[in-house]
C-alpha cells in the first residue's frame, strides 16, 4: 500500500531523530511491500527563520492533505528572545495540534526489561514494573486559554475545560482501559481548580458507562508522588493538557530516559500526528548522540493507529526490544563505562533488526 506522510523535523535534535524514524519506515516498507512518501515541511524555529511564523499555512495545508504526520521537536535558545510568547516556536506545535483537532495524546510509558538497570527507582518500588499510558487531553486547558499582560505587568493565562472536551478524552481513556488492564486513574486538582471540578464531575459520569473499568481519582500532587512511590498501580492515566505534559516526562524517567517515550496525537479521523514526548534537546543537538528510539516507536504508533498496520508496528517494536536485549545503548540509557552508540548507529541497528 501507499501512504503519504507529512514530515515536520523541526529544530534541535528533531532532524537527527526523524531521519532514523524514516529509515525504519523505509525498512518496514521494503519488508512488507508498502511505499511511504514523505512531504517535508517547516515548523517551529525553522519556519520562523524561513517564513517569519512558527506555523506557515503551507505546513497546515500539507498536514491536512497527508495520511499522517511525523514530528521531531521544536524550539531552542535561538528563538527564546521572541515576544510575545504567541510567536515562539512552541506555538507552531500547539497550532498544528489545534488545526488537526488532535485532542487525544497517548503516551505509553513502559520499562523495557533490558533497561531495568537504567530505572532510577529501587526494584522494590517497581512492583510489577511500569506499563502505563498517559491519556492526555491535548487541545484545551491553560495552554490554549487567553494570554495577556495587564497594565501592572502581571501575566495571565486563562485555564478552561468544557464538559464536551472532557467527555471525549474520557471516552478514549475508558475504551483504552478495556483493551488493557481495566483501570483508569483520573488526575486533576479538583480541590482547588474549577476546571478540575468540571473534569472530575464529567469523568465520574462517563465512568458510570464503564462499570467493568475500575476508576480512581487522585489530585495531581499526590499523583506525581504515587508515580514514583508505586508506579505499577497505574494502567491508564487520564488527565488534562498541563498535568499530562508534566506527568509524562516524570513517567519517562522511570523508563530510563525521556528519549524512550513515543506518542500518538489523535483526533476522530485517521489523520494523527506522531511525535516523541521530549523536546528539541538543544544541549545535545547537532552531535548525533540523541536517542532516536522515542521517534522510531512513534512511527510504529503511526503504523498501528493511522494505517492499521499492526504486524508492521510489531516489527518495529520487536526490533527495538531485540536491540536493547543485545545491550546496545545511546548515552542517555548507557551505564557508566558502557559503549555509547550514536543516534545513527542506533537507527541502523534497529533497521537491521527489522
Ligand atoms: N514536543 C516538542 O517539540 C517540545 C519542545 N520543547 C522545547 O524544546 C526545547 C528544550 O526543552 P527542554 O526543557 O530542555 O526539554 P527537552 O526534552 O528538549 O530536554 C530535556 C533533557 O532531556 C534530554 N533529551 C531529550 N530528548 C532526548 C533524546 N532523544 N535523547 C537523549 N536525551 C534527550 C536533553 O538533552 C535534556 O537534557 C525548548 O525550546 C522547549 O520549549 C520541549 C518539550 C516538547
Ligand atoms: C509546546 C509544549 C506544550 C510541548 C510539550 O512539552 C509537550 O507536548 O510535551
Ligand atoms: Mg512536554
Amino acid at each position: 500500500m501507499n501512504f503519504n506522510i507529512c514530515v515536520l523535523k523541526g529544530d534541535g535534535i528533531g532532524p537527527e531523530i526523524v531521519d532514523e524514524a524514516l529509515k525504519a519506515l523505509d525498512k518496514v516498507g521494503e519488508k512488507f511491500g508498502h511505499t511511504f512518501n514523505y512531504d517535508e515541511r517547516l515548523i517551529g524555529g525553522a519556519a520562523i527563520d524561513e517564513f517569519g511564523v512558527p506555523l506557515p499555512q503551507e505546513t497546515i495545508d500539507a498536514c491536512k492533505a497527508s495520511d499522517s504526520v511525523l514530528l521531531g521537536a521544536v524550539g531552542g535558545p535561538k528563538w527564546d528572545h521572541i515576544e510575545p510568547s504567541t510567536n515562539r516556536p512552541e506555538r507552531g506545535l500547539l497550532g498544528i495540534r489545534k488545526e488537526l483537532n488532535l485532542f487525544a495524546n497517548l503516551r505509553p510509558a513502559k520499562l523495557w526489561a533490558p533497561l531495568a538497570d537504567a530505572c532510577p527507582l529501587k526494584p522494590e518500588r517497581l512492583g510489577d514494573g511500569l506499563d502505563l499510558v498517559v491519556c492526555r487531553e491535548l487541545v484545551g486547558d491553560v495552554y490554549f486559554g487567553k494570554k495577556w499582560r495587564d497594565e501592572a505587568g502581571a501575566g495571565h493565562d486563562d485555564m478552561n475545560y468544557s464538559t464536551p472536551e472532557v467527555e471525549r478524552i474520557a471516552r478514549v481513556a475508558f475504551d483504552m482501559a478495556r483493551k488493557r488492564r481495566g483501570k483508569v486513574t483520573s488526575i486533576d486538582k479538583a480541590n482547588v481548580l474549577e476546571t478540575s471540578r468540571v473534569w472530575r464531575e464529567t469523568v465520574q459520569r462517563i465512568a458510570a458507562e464503564y462499570p467493568d473499568v475500575e476508576t480512581d481519582y487522585l489530585y495531581v500532587d499526590n499523583g506525581a508522588m504515587q508515580l514514583v512511590l508505586n508506579p505499577s498501580q497505574f494502567d491508564v492515566i487520564l488527565t488534562g493538557n498541563l498535568f499530562g505534559d508534566i506527568l509524562s516526562d516524570e513517567a519517562s524517567c522511570i523508563t530510563g530516559s525521556v528519549g524512550m517515550l513515543p506518542s500518538a496525537s489523535l483526533s476522530d479521523t485517521k489523520l494523527g500526528m506522531y511525535e516523541p514526548i521530549h523536546g528539541s534537546a538543544p544541549d545535545i543537538a547537532g552531535q548525533n548522540i540523541a536517542n532516536p528510539i522515542a521517534t522510531i516507536l512513534s512511527a510504529a504508533m503511526m503504523l498501528r493507529y493511522s494505517f492499521d498496520l499492526a504486524e508492521e508496528a510489531d516489527a518495529i517494536e520487536n526490533a527495538v526490544a531485540s536491540v536493547l536485549e543485545a545491550g546496545h545503548r545511546t548515552g542517555d540509557i548507557a551505564k557508566a563505562g558502557e559503549k555509547k552508540l550514536t543516534c545513527t548507529e542506533m537507527g541502523d541497528l534497529i533497521c537491521a533488526a527489522i
